[in-house]
């Protein structure tokens, strides 16, 4: 076995990859090893006063002298710069990319809006492509399972998926607990981490015990999550092209940029529509000159920097911790400490920029970001607060916000508020929520408050278009100009009338129908229409919101993707009885009828082939004849596409069916009448010369052979579809767009359990829900049903790069490209924000088979492509033996994989995890699935590891414990 870290470097030719790298891909930072300085590190331990200008006092944590600290912390600090340094990762990669002759790397245009602050950021494209392309072909399926990444954070160019393990393991028992244990016990706090500790001056002292405090869990998710897409302006990864090449030995790891030009739309988009209330601006007590830094006046637009989020001063990394000190209540500069933040910056509240990622470890991450969120001068300021044209007081604020129900991310602005029903929205605008009702806050409605025209009124406000039309395909009549009193529960009435004229969320499609309209329901927690709603949702799923000890698994993807293939799958894997016999005796008839349908497209193929030939031999005989034209007709009509009459009326008479819309209807009926016709239909060398040429029968499904090659059989009446049928047919699960099976994994071997029923029992129980695309429009609201799901698949089709489809404005489109388009309306979608989010890459079969024929760039997303491929490329796309070399279909599913999380990252800041599946066979599928619980099962833990988190690891390096 080769050293970890040895460079492969044959023949400058050959050198393509670096193999060591066995992990998954590369979509973090890569972990820097910054010897830590002691002049820089910031302890803000004495608090000067000074006096500003307008006369606030404010305290200012100054650094104190090296000389002061460095015996309190040099133990700490040795240790820190020892372990920050992960000899196996970084240095490994340094060397690759200096010594690996073609891994040339460049510096991309690539810019990765991070929303969390105004930072860019930049990859070396080419050398992570190569080193996250080294593979050794163990990530297939669920061991693509950027284990890593997951457990450890560690973004390791050379440790594998076991020594990953391994360091969960050592970090966890010894290293990390015990470090958490000595903060719980002492309440004091060793070396380095003293520097939080160091009271601000606000008075507020920062307290560790905290730490041990479930609640943090929950704060960590706070940090990076829920951006709406639009806010992320400009994303363009790739296209190094242009780029002057950059000294990779230098620059080994990531280098960022800033954006400032785009700056300031893309951290203040998100304010665009309503009509702010921003009270003055502090500035900064520095100018500079346009993207340098505002304390050492260095760097410029490119470099990565931190933003205060009250002056808005700019930092780079080598000073931010300087100019913002202990950050108290987040970053701030030292001299904006105690001012309110800049409300353009709200959104950013608590939410981690990488840079301070990079530089600081979770521990001291998480306690800047929660003072960040909680300490008070940064919580909104209640007069900024307009409902009904009133600005709030305090307390009408924290009743707001306190409600069963408040209205979610609260900025300054004019809001509406209907205390009758609960509509809420900005004003001049339709209603965007449903809060709690009769909250004694702000003004009386005003009749203009949605700015509405429809002549419409409920409780006095008249209401926009949408609105009405939500009403009507409610029930609700609406001729006459009503005057409506609509209640909480939804129960309404004429102005002036005594009698409920019905429940406007009475009728189960009214959810669906205001999500279409983009219109707020009733939330579940609160609201009296819950039952209504369980209602709905139960319908379809049973007992979906009772059984609470499920652990909910929601399967998406667009449309063709494999879901369904991989539902059917999980039944198979892991129910006794995967389908009833009713189901089968149902899928036998959609098998049947599928099979005619493909016979049909066949018969239609052969109709257009034939007319084809028989035109190709009139031009051949009108050229060669140059007798008149009617003396060809008549003549030679035939072809090796042409059918005897009884079969040409047979096949006349199915078109004519299927045309019609009937062949559900007459088929599989009448199989019994027709199988000896089929039978012969199939034979015929006419029929069969057509199959060979099926590739052009565009609308023909892949999946057609496997039928139509067994058509006798299949339409014979005692005809039993298999497992492998039934998990080739196409619409077996589609019926109503949503369908759920309820399993556990098997825990052992089959042959180790032996009382199965109680071992059953005890098993963790998944629920498996499946949603098909089909219908989601743009808006995917509805979702919002599935607030409990605990983790998100979603399904790509990898062979899809090359495939068209009509988009929602007719338009056709790469069918990779709508993935993507799906993918990131989900991602972003607020119901899923909490969720842990696994993307499966399916159809690597067909993709393998193909990327040899289509170049993957035919796809506009995918035009940076350029496999580096060994000369030793071996066949054996098995790739069990860990030397053979990367297949092109692997490097290219490795490209897509770290586009995709790429994307994700960009779009929520995490992770995402990868695996991926041939969704024709199980044990790939099994793979998949059970990745998707370890994430869960990591999930839970999390909170036993809270400080073994991804950014800690650098600091509190699991290898210098394991000695
Ligand atoms: N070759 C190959 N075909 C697959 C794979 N997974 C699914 N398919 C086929 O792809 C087609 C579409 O798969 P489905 O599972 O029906 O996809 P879906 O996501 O349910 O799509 P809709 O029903 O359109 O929403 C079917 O014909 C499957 O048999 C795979 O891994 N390899
Ligand atoms: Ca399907």
């Amino acid at each position: 076995m080769r050293p970890e870290g040895a460079s492969v470097v044959d023949d400058g030719v050959q050198c393509s990859f670096a193999m060591e790298y066995h992990g998954p891909p590369i979509t973090h930072d890569l972990p820097r090893a910054v010897p830590i300085n002691v002049e820089r590190i910031p302890v803000a331990a004495v608090v000067a006063q000074v006096s500003l200008s307008d006369k606030l006092y404010l305290p200012v944590a100054q650094p104190i002298s090296a000389a002061d600290i460095t015996k309190k912390l040099s133990k700490q600090l040795t240790l820190d710069s020892e372990s920050t340094v992960s000899p196996t990762s970084v240095i490994a990669f340094e060397r690759r990319t200096g010594d690996g002759n073609d891994c040339v790397s460049k510096e991309g245009t690539g810019t990765t809006v991070s929303p969390t602050s105004v930072i860019a950021f930049e990859e070396i494209r080419d050398c992570e492509l190569s080193s996250s392309g080294a593979l050794d072909g163990r990530y297939a399926s669920g061991e693509l399972s950027d284990v890593i990444h997951r457990s450890t954070g560690l973004v390791s160019s050379s440790i594998s998926h076991e020594r990953s393990h391994e360091l969960l393991g050592g970090a966890g028992s010894s290293g990390t607990l015990g470090f958490c244990d000595s903060f719980g016990k002492s309440g004091d706090l060793p070396g380095s981490s003293g520097l939080l500790r160091v009271s601000n001056g606000c008075g507020e002292s920062l307290d560790f015990n905290d730490l041990n405090q479930p609640e943090w869990a929950s704060n960590e998710s706070v940090l990076s999550l829920d951006y709406p897409s639009s806010r992320v302006s400009s994303l363009k990864i790739g296209d190094c092209n242009n780029e002057p090449v950059a000294d990779a030995r230098r620059n080994p790891v990531v280098t960022f940029r800033d954006i400032e030009s785009e700056g300031e739309d893309v951290q203040e988009g998100f304010s665009g529509a309503e009509p702010e209330i921003i009270r003055s601006k502090r500035e900064p007590l520095v100018k500079v000159r346009k993207g340098a830094c505002y304390r050492c006046f260095k760097g410029n637009r490119f470099t990565e920097k931190e933003v205060c989020m009250v002056c808005d001063a700019k930092y780079c990394s080598s000073c931010v911790l300087r100019a913002m000190g202990s950050m108290p209540e987040g970053r701030k500069c030292v001299t904006c400490i105690g001012s309110p933040i800049d409300e353009s910056k709200r959104g950013s509240l608590g939410k981690c920029s990488r840079m301070l990622k990079r530089l600081l470890n979770d521990l001291e991450i998480r306690q800047i970001m929660k003072g960040e969120k909680l300490c008070e001068v940064n919580q909104l300021p209640s007069e900024c607060v307009y409902v009904n044209g009133e600005p709030l007081s305090q307390e009408e604020l924290a009743i707001l916000q306190n409600c069963s129900n408040p209205p979610k991310k609260l900025k300054p602005g004019n809001y509406w508020y209907d205390k009758v029903s609960g509509l809420w929205g900005k004003d001049g605008q339709k209603p965007s929520k449903i809060i709690s009702p009769h909250l004694n806050v702000g003004g009386p409605i005003k009749a203009d408050a949605s700015n509405g025209n429809a002549q419409v009124f409920i409780n006095g406000r008249e209401i926009t278009k949408v609105e009405l039309r939500m009403l009507k395909l409610a029930g609700v009549q609406c001729a006459g100009n009503p005057h409506f009193w609509v209640n909480e529960d939804g129960s309404y009435q004429e102005e002036g009338q005594k009698n409920t004229r019905g429940y406007i969320w009475g009728k189960a499609g009214t959810k669906l129908v205001c999500a279409v309209l983009s219109l707020p329901v009733p939330s579940k927690s609160s609201n009296p229409c819950e039952e209504q709603v369980n209602h709905l949702v139960s319908r379809i799923v049973p007992d979906y919101l009772e059984q609470r000890t499920l652990q909910k698994l929601l399967l998406i993807g667009y449309s063709g993707s494999g879901t369904s293939t991989i539902f059917k799958q999980a039944k198979i894997l892991y129910k006794e009885v995967p389908f009833s016999e009713d189901e089968r005796e149902n899928i036998k008839v959609l098998i049947q009828s599928n099979v005619y349908r493909y016979l049909v497209i066949l018969l239609e193929g052969r109709e257009r082939f034939e007319e084809e030939n028989l035109n190709d031999k009139d031009k051949n005989q009108s050229s060669d004849e140059s007798g008149p034209i009617g003396n060809t007709n008549g003549k030679d009509d035939k072809t090796i596409y042409s059918i005897c009459p009884r079969l040409k009326t047979f096949s006349d008479w199915l078109l004519k069916i299927m045309v019609s819309g009937n062949l559900e209807a007459i088929f599989p009926a009448a199989t019994r009448e027709y199988a000896p016709l089929v039978e012969e239909l199939w034979n015929d060398s006419a029929i069969q010369a057509t199959y060979s040429r099926r590739n052009e029968l565009e609308i023909l499904p892949s999946v057609a052979s496997y039928f139509l090659e067994q058509v006798v059989k299949i339409l014979r009446t005692d005809y039993e579809p298999s497992d492998v049928d039934i998990l080739y047919a196409e619409g077996v699960t589609s019926s109503n767009g949503l369908s759920c099976v309820d399993f556990s994994f098997p825990q052992l071997a089959p042959d180790v359990i032996i009382g199965t029923v109680d071992q059953h029992d005890s098993l963790p129980r998944y629920q498996l829900i499946r949603v098909q695309a089909r219908g989601f429009g743009e808006n995917c609201k509805w979702l919002e049903m599935f607030e409990d799901v605990r983790i998100v698949i979603f399904c790509v089709a990898l062979s899809d790069y090359d495939q068209f489809d009509i988009d929602g404005d007719g338009a056709l489109v790469n069918k990779m490209l709508l993935s993507r388009k799906f993918f990131e309306s989900i991602v972003t979608h607020p119901t899923f924000d909490q969720m842990d989010f696994l993307l499966i890459l399916n159809k690597f079969d067909l993709f393998e088979g193909k990327i040899e024929q289509v170049p993957l760039t035919v796809c506009d997303w995918f035009d940076d492509f350029r496999p580096v491929m060994s000369h030793h490329r071996s066949n054996n796309t098995n790739s069990s033996s860990i030397n053979s070399s990367p297949s092109l279909g692997q490097l290219a599913f490795h490209y897509i994989a770290v586009k995709f999380k790429r994307l994700y990252s960009s779009l929520t800041d995490k992770k995402l995890y990868v695996s991926l599946v041939k969704g024709l066979e199980p044990h790939n599928v099994d793979d998949g699935l059970k990745y998707a619980r370890e994430i869960l099962k990591w999930d839970e833990e999390r909170p036993n590891f809270s400080l073994l988190n991804e950014y800690s690891i650098y600091s509190t390096d699991a290898s210098s414990f394991s000695h």
